[in-house]
């Protein structure tokens, strides 16, 4: 086991794709800090150049590098302290570079080598983009399934299941399977991955989101939850059994259940979580529904990560146009979640 990270340990926040819109949120979140937000400290790594002259061009906050994590805390009243992981060539807003990848790639690596040392409270990741680092030779699709693999490097005699949640005040989702294309996601969903997954979100939810006895909905895959058979086996062969197994473990799950009518209002007050069977099932909703207050979280690690939920949106990087507000609410929750456990 890692040792518990100090009551006063940072944030660490990753770079992410440095064309992408992360740079300036962070800067803008910086800024808010003090404006009733209850922010913590956080210290971003990523190149200080690039970070300075984007402050500057959209007139936002000082930046400051500093040596150590520990340096942060100090100086996040003045400037965004960054731990400096310079890039290989300039970031162009809105044109990704595979060349910067390493960069990237290694923001990710030493911030969860220092939440293991204990020295940082959780980990916040900024956007990447996904086609970028797979032409930079990035062999993961996506942070949650590169955080599993880090967290087996770092915490070996630990399990580790990354689960990918995503939520915001009106509802928490889950997607069972998650970076897979539509067919490879049928195809790989079994009871065993549908029960795996649902325990790791029942447990997370009692001790990072204190809900005593969690109730999970868990979408059919199929139109009408397969309307007995007529419309797909899956439901019935697969999802039903998963559940009655959940059932037995002593998890307040149901389902399957009509994935159409499973998010308005008065299906939401029904459930603390929805569980569905692909990707697009669940984060649709959410983000339709709070696309700035929703947040990213992986459970199933042994550490505290968050990220927004939006992606390095390109269409619109480099010109003050993105809001913060997703990041800012990724930040509060990891801070949550940390001071919890610690407390725990
Ligand atoms: N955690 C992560 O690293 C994530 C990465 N991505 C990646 O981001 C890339 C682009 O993905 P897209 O599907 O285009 O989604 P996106 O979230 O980047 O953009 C979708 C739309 O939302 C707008 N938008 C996004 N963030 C915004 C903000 N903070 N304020 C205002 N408007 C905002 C964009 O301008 C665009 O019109 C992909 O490579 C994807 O894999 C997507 C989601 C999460
Ligand atoms: N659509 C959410 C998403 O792609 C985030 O993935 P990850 O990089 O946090 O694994």
């Amino acid at each position: 086991m890692s040792p518990s990270p100090a009551p006063s340990a940072p944030l660490v926040l990753t770079m992410g794709d440095p064309a992408g819109v992360g740079g300036e949120t962070a800067l803008m979140a910086w800024a808010a800090r003090t404006a009733g937000q209850g922010l913590p400290p956080f210290v971003m790594i990523g190149d200080v150049d690039w970070l300075a002259a984007l402050s500057r061009r959209l007139g936002l906050g000082p930046v400051r590098a500093v040596d150590s994590l520990e340096e942060g805390p100090g100086v996040f009243d003045q400037a965004l302290p960054v731990l400096v992981e310079p890039l290989a060539v300039p970031a162009q807003a809105g044109k990704g570079d595979p060349a910067n990848g390493r960069a990237v790639i290694a923001a990710i690596e030493r911030a969860v080598a220092l939440v293991a040392a204990g020295r940082a409270a959780g980990v916040v990741t900024l956007p990447i983009n996904k086609h970028v680092l797979k032409q930079a030779g990035f062999g993961h699709p996506g942070h949650t399934e590169f955080l599993g693999a880090l967290a087996a490097r770092h915490w070996p005699d630990l399990p580790a299941h990354p689960v990918m949640m995503l939520a915001c005040p009106d509802l928490k989702v889950v997607p069972v399977t998650v970076h897979l294309a539509l067919r490879e996601a049928i195809d790989t969903l079994d009871e065993a991955t549908i029960v795996a997954c649902a325990t790791i979100v029942a447990q997370a939810l009692t001790r990072d989101f204190a809900i005593a006895a969690p109730r999970l909905a868990l979408a059919g895959l199929n139109p009408h939850a397969g309307e007995s058979g007529a419309m797909g086996r899956e439901d019935i062969t697969i999802i039903a059994p998963a559940v009655a197994r959940l059932r037995a473990g002593g998890i307040d799950a149901r389902g399957p259940l009509p994935a159409d009518t499973l998010f308005h209002a008065e299906a939401r007050a029904g459930y603390d979580v929805a569980l569905g069977m692909y990707h697009d099932q669940v984060l649709i909703p959410i983000k339709t529904l709070d696309f700035h207050g929703g947040v990213n979280v992986t459970l199933g690690l042994p550490f505290v990560r968050t990220s927004p939920d939006h992606g390095t949106a390109f269409d619109i990087a480099g010109r003050g146009l993105a809001r913060p507000d997703s990041l800012i609410a990724a930040l509060r929750l990891a801070a949550g979640m940390a001071s919890r456990r610690s407390a725990s």
